[in-house]
C-alpha cells in the first residue's frame, strides 16, 4: 500500500461534520497509522455527546478509506475526553469499568494505592528512586506496578532494563512489561522515531489516562508514578484525575534543590494531594577506597526541611557510583544486596509499615 498521510487525511477532509467543518479542519484525528493494507486512527471529540453525534461520520470515513487503493481494513475508534453527565461516552478504556469523569478524582479499578515520585527539578534521582522503591516493595512482596510518566525524558526502559513496544491484542488494552518483579509502563516504550500513537497527541492529559486506564495492570497493591520534574500538565491532571494515595516528594540536600522541592510540595498541597514525604537522594557518601564519609552535596537539609513543614522524613538514600551503574546496565541497586539495597529496602518497608505500600 503506498498511501500516504496526506491521501488518507484528503480523504477524511471531504467528510462533513454536524456543524460545519470536517474531521481534519477541526483536528479530531489522532494516532493514525498506515500500515499494510491497514488504516488505523481515533476520533477525539470534545464530549460523549459529540462522539455520539458523529457516529455517521464515523461510517462514512471508513467507506471513504476503504474505496482509497489498497486498503483492506480500517479501523476507527471514537473517543471522548470530556466529562459527561449522561450515558458512558465510547472511548478507548479498557474493559468498561471505568466510566468518564463526574466531578471528583477517580479511583483506578484494580489498583488499590497510587503514589506519584515527584521531584522541583530534574536530575535529583526522582527516576532513580522510582525504580529502586519498586523494585524493593516488590522484593517485600508487593504486587508493584511502575508508570513512567515522564514524557519529556522517560528512564524507565533504561532504568529498568527493557525496552520493546507492549503488545495491544485488541488495538485497546495496552500488555504492560514485566522487569524485576515489576510491572511496567513507560511513554519510552510507545515514543519512538516518528509513529504516531494515540498519547502523541497535543493532550498530554489523554495520554496520561490512557497510560493509566488502558493499561491492563492487573491487580496492584502500588502503583508508583514516576513524573516529569517540575509542576506542570502531567501532574495537575494526575491528582485531578486520579485518586491519589499521595506523592513524595525527592529533593538532593542542596538548598537549590529544596527551593524547587518547595515548589513541589506546595503543587501537591494545592492539588490536595496528601505528601507522605520526603526522601533525601545523593546524601552520604562513602568512598570506597577509605571509608571516609563525605557531603558532597551537603547533608540532612531534606530532613530539616521535613521539620519546618511537618511533614514525615522517610529517609536518606546514599550517593554511591553503583547507583548510576546500576541503572544505566538495566537492574536497579535495589535488587542486588549492600548498603544502597538496604536504604531502599529500608524505605519501602517505612512505606509498608505506615500503610500507603
Ligand atoms: N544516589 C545516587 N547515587 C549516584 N548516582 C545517582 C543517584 N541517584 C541518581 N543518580 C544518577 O543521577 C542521574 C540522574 O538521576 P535520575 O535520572 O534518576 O534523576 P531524575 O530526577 O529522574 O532526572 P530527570 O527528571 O531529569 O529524568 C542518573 O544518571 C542516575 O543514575
Amino acid at each position: 500500500m503506498n498511501l500516504s498521510r496526506e491521501d488518507v487525511l484528503a480523504a477524511l477532509a471531504r467528510i462533513a461534520l454536524p456543524g460545519g467543518g470536517d474531521p481534519v479542519s477541526r483536528d479530531l484525528i489522532r494516532a493514525l497509522r498506515i500500515e499494510s493494507g491497514l488504516i488505523s486512527f481515533v476520533i477525539e471529540t470534545a464530549t460523549p455527546e459529540e462522539a455520539r453525534a458523529y457516529a455517521p461520520v464515523q461510517v462514512q470515513a471508513e467507506a471513504a478509506l476503504r474505496a482509497l487503493p489498497g486498503v483492506e481494513k480500517v479501523q476507527i475508534v471514537m473517543t471522548a475526553h470530556g466529562p459527561s453527565a449522561k450515558a458512558p461516552a465510547p472511548s478507548l478504556k479498557i474493559g468498561g469499568h471505568p466510566t468518564p469523569q463526574q466531578g471528583g478524582p477517580k479511583k483506578v479499578s484494580g489498583i488499590d494505592r497510587i503514589i506519584a515520585i515527584g521531584s522541583g527539578k530534574g536530575g535529583v534521582g526522582k527516576s532513580t528512586v522510582s525504580s529502586n522503591l519498586a523494585v524493593a516493595l516488590a522484593r517485600q512482596g508487593r504486587r508493584v506496578g511502575l508508570l513512567d510518566a515522564d514524557i519529556y525524558g522517560p528512564s524507565q526502559p533504561r532504568m529498568m532494563g527493557v525496552n520493546k513496544r507492549p503488545a495491544s491484542p485488541d488495538g485497546k488494552t495496552i500488555i504492560p512489561l514485566q522487569a524485576h518483579g515489576v510491572t511496567l509502563m513507560s511513554m519510552g516504550f510507545m515514543l519512538k522515531e516518528d509513529e504516531a500513537v494515540i498519547w502523541r497527541g497535543p493532550m498530554l492529559m489523554g495520554a496520561l489516562q490512557q497510560l493509566i486506564e488502558q493499561v491492563a495492570w492487573g491487580e496492584l497493591d502500588i502503583l508508583l508514578i514516576d513524573l516529569p520534574p517540575g509542576t506542570g500538565d502531567i501532574q495537575l491532571t494526575l491528582c485531578q484525575r486520579f485518586q491519589m494515595t499521595g506523592a513524595i516528594v525527592v529533593s538532593t540536600p542542596q538548598d537549590v534543590a529544596l527551593l524547587d522541592a518547595r515548589k513541589a510540595l506546595d503543587m501537591f498541597q494545592k492539588l490536595k494531594t496528601p505528601v507522605l514525604g520526603l526522601v533525601e537522594n545523593m546524601s552520604t557518601y562513602i568512598c570506597p577506597n577509605c571509608g571516609h564519609e563525605a557531603h558532597i552535596f551537603g547533608h540532612g537539609g531534606v530532613a530539616t526541611e521535613a521539620r519546618r513543614l511537618d511533614l514525615p522524613f522517610l529517609g536518606e538514600l546514599p550517593l554511591d557510583l553503583s547507583v548510576r551503574l546500576a541503572g544505566d546496565a538495566g537492574t536497579p541497586v535495589a535488587a542486588g544486596e549492600g548498603p544502597v539495597a538496604e536504604a531502599y529496602a529500608r524505605l519501602a518497608r517505612r512505606l509498608i509499615d505506615g500503610g500507603v505500600a
